[in-house]
């Protein structure tokens, strides 16, 4: 057998995100569950096709399609679906659930994803059904969120939905054979939570032996259809395992192996693994576990590669399949190197077990380049996006079967456009270096001390207590993004656009004034996306017109490129800043993204260190900060909703990552003058593990992700935090309006915590996806419920 090409799930939103598209309209109810669910059949089929007939993949996975998350379809699928889910939308707990390719089984699904929420017909305020969202987190170091399964110590686990089965039947009736993919029990169980109420001591890892049965009827299902094998993922190996997990990958593995191998045709287990190094726990899995092949990802981890392939090599069938595309970064591969790697590894086990695949699922690129034709020529000659990284793979392929030569012209091509990007002056500035050299740990601290500081604050801002502000963004309404799409095209004047935008800042800061919010924002308009926008302003980005990637259920995100060094050339919010502030005596928060956001939310150039590159994106925002402040902006927010998801999956990296990332924050944030708040903000993960740091980085009001996890992060046992915080009170990813209970006693729970002099409140991130009349409710409950805190607190 030769070697093999392969993928490991790739991007579902199609390639003009007409899954995102379709999925909203079913949402607004503009197309029924049987539309959507067409739409997901003509998508997954593209791809398929697309994979398999024009681009010559050999193994092509299936079951990676999802209407919103692949954690999500794996719970259900394994029926982990909350009671309070069941009694409004199964009505029991217990029969079997619909099958999860039917219209029906929608509404539960997004219930799940979403939050639901039916209001009485006679207008009154009360909804008779109020269901919350399940907690949403990032998918380990990447900018994909996942839904948080739930399970309580009773759990049953029974098999609840035939999508897996579905999807390979589907791919197979079009005459693609797939592999197809599912979240490996051990992974499935460390990346849950446990539900509200379960004892301290219980762990979903003690579930396994419940769930495993669910898995051996999978994998019988899958068999008895004609599968040839099952790509499992366990990327929770590459992470530090607790004794109790680490033992769990055995019991898992030795009974899905049996399970397989007990099918009337057998079916092959391909452990897969990725973002990182699994050398720590690699005794868990070679020589001892009984799977016939493994995935390892040699572009975050290719110090793993020699270790792995001895050992593999003592395995006598393993099928080893190497990872040396990246699935998590857009440049194109240097095919060169690349070939070293894999001419290495069919030296040593032979071609018929080696396999040539991305580093990851293809899901954290963007689908092609062909939609780029505006794009700056010679950048994007150094770019690959899923379908020129599965090109790249195909060649891989072919050179490891019939020699170099046949991929001549394609090799040379390619080492070329290496060499250009490597020499290019487009990617080098003496300018910026020069000035990164002079960055020194004076430029990393604030005049004086928060108390100091806080005093000369108040004297100035003079806000009552429990002082409300919201995030940033308001709505970007059709109209908005309309707007913005006709200027971009030259439909529309410069001078025209600002008026619209300008029309939409007063709007937006009626609203606030109207519902007394203390400290006002602008609300966003001129954004697309908190990083796009400022990378439009900045020197060394480039900008795709299609290259997006799902951030979570619908919503996608376009992250912008670095591929040269970065400085600011003029002012980028100054002026709309100017505007706003002009329309209201209260004090007007001026927006910003961090540095570190900017660079986890960017595509990052991979040719020098990260913090390198954000050392150049501090600078650039320090200057914008002071140019707001010298333009009477006294309060400036920083967004960092990113920082956590760059610390690295091991915990011994952490301290060198927040080391330098938390004194970039302070590069940029630190040039002001005492009586300038600055306020940062973080979203969807638990902090208190980096408390520390988040303390370090000392800004004045910090407003934080906390309602979707519940109070989590308050929870953290040595909680303490010097300066002021504002805790969302209310989830702004569910259109659900919040009432005023619930954000009561959000407030209560943080008081028990926290200084009440130093609490602010506020929605838990930006408003940018609700409707309006959602935000002016939703603004209204929140400022009631401050009011209320003031008079009975103070
Ligand atoms: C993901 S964090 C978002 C922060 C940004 N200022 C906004 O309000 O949209
Ligand atoms: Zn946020």
């Amino acid at each position: 057998m030769p070697v093999l090409s392969a993928n490991l799930g790739f991007p579902r939103m199609g390639a003009n995100r007409e899954l995102k598209r379709q999925v909203e309209a079913y949402w607004s109810g503009k197309i029924d569950a049987s539309a959507l669910l067409k739409v997901a059949h003509d998508l997954r089929k593209n791809h398929w096709e697309l994979q398999k007939n024009v681009l010559g993949l050999d193994v092509v996975p299936s079951n990676d399609f999802s209407f919103y998350d692949h954690v999500l379809d794996h719970a259900f699928t394994v029926g982990a679906i909350p009671m309070r889910y069941r009694e409004v939308f199964i009505k029991t707990n217990d029969d079997l659930l619909p099958c999860a390719l039917e219209g029906d089984f929608l509404s539960t699904y997004f219930a799940m994803a979403r939050g639901f929420q039916q209001l009485p017909s006679d207008g009154s305020e009360c909804p008779i059904v109020d269901l919350e969202a399940m907690e949403m987190k990032k998918w380990f170091d990447t900018n994909y969120h996942y839904i948080v399964p739930e399970f309580h110590p009773n759990q049953q686990f029974k098999l609840t939905s035939n999508k897996f089965l579905e999807e390979y039947k589907q791919a197979k009736s079009l005459g693609i054979e797939t592999r197809p993919v599912l979240i490996g029990p051990v992974s499935f169980l460390l990346l849950g939570k446990t539900s509200p109420n379960s004892p301290a001591d219980f762990e979903p890892i003690q579930l396994l032996e419940g769930l495993l049965p669910v898995y051996e009827e999978i994998i019988k299902h899958l068999a008895e259809a004609g599968a040839c094998s099952i790509q499992i993922d366990e990327p929770c190996l590459v992470q530090d395992l607790s004794p109790k997990a680490a033992q769990s990958y055995h019991v898992a593995y030795s009974c899905l192996s049996a399970a397989a191998k007990k099918c009337a045709k057998p079916i092959k287990i391909h452990l897969t693994t990725y973002f990182g190094d699994i050398i720590p726990n690699l005794s868990l899995v070679l020589p001892n576990l009984p799977i016939d092949g493994l995935h390892i990802d040699l572009i975050r981890a290719p110090q793993q590669f020699e270790t792995i392939l001895n050992a593999a090599a003592k395995h006598p069938t393993l099928q080893l399949s190497i990872g040396v595309i990246n699935g998590r970064n857009i440049w194109k591969a240097d095919l060169s190197a690349a070939f070293e790697t894999v001419k290495k590894a069919v030296a040593v086990l032979g071609a018929d077990r080696v396999i040539i695949a991305p580093s990851c699922s293809l899901l954290h690129t963007p689908h092609s380049l062909d939609a780029e034709a505006g794009l700056n020529p010679e950048v994007k000659d150094w770019l690959a996006f899923s379908v020129e990284k599965i090109k790249e793979i195909v060649l891989l392929t072919k050179a490891a079967n019939n020699g170099i030569d046949c991929i001549k012209d394609e090799l040379e091509a390619n080492q070329r456009s290496i060499q250009i990007r490597r020499t290019s002056p487009k990617t080098h500035n003496p300018t910026v270096q020069e000035r990164l050299k002079c960055i020194t740990r004076d430029m990393m601290h604030r005049r004086s001390t928060f108390d100091k500081r806080w005093v000369k604050q108040q004297e100035i801002f003079n806000l009552p207590r429990f002082p409300t502000t919201t995030i940033g963004s308001f709505p970007q309404t059709a109209e908005v993004r309309k707007a913005r799409a006709s200027f971009k095209r030259g439909e529309i004047s410069q001078e025209k656009y600002n008026e619209f935008i300008n029309d939409e800042i007063k709007k937006c800061i009626q609203l606030q004034e109207k519902n007394d919010i203390d400290v006002l924002v602008h609300g966003e308009f001129e954004r697309t996306d908190m990083v796009e926008f400022f990378g439009e302003h900045l020197e060394g980005y480039i900008f795709t017109k299609n290259g997006w990637v799902q951030s979570y259920g619908s919503r996608c995100v376009k992250p912008p490129i670095i591929y040269g060094d970065v400085y600011r050339p003029k002012p980028m919010t100054v002026e709309v800043a100017k505007y706003a502030k002009s329309l209201t005596k209260k004090p007007l928060k001026g927006m910003l993204t961090g540095p570190v956001t900017m660079l986890q939310w960017s595509f990052v150039r991979d040719d020098q260190h990260h913090k390198l590159t954000t050392q150049q994106l501090a600078l650039a925002i320090r200057d914008e900060v002071s140019d707001l402040e010298t333009a009477g902006i006294n309060v400036i927010q920083i967004d960092e909703p990113a920082l956590r998801e760059g610390l690295p999956l091991r915990h011994s990296e952490w301290k060198e990552y927040l080391n330098w990332s938390v004194d970039c924050f302070l590069l940029a944030s630190c040039s002001v003058a005492d009586t300038t708040q600055i306020h940062t903000h973080m979203c969807y993960s638990d902090f208190y593990d980096i408390i520390d740091a988040i303390t370090r980085m000392d800004a004045d009001v910090i407003t934080i992700e906390n309602s979707r996890s519940n109070l989590k992060f308050l929870r953290g046992e040595s909680f303490t935090y010097p300066n002021e915080i504002g805790p969302g009170i209310y989830d702004i990813h569910s259109p659900r309006i919040p009432l005023h209970e619930e954000m009561e006693h959000r407030l209560e729970e943080m008081l028990k915590r926290l200084k009440r002099n130093s609490i602010w409140v506020n929605p838990d991130c930006g408003l940018k996806t609700r409707k309006w009349n959602e935000v002016d409710l939703a603004l209204k409950n929140m400022t009631d419920v401050a009011k209320k805190f003031r008079s009975k607190n103070c």
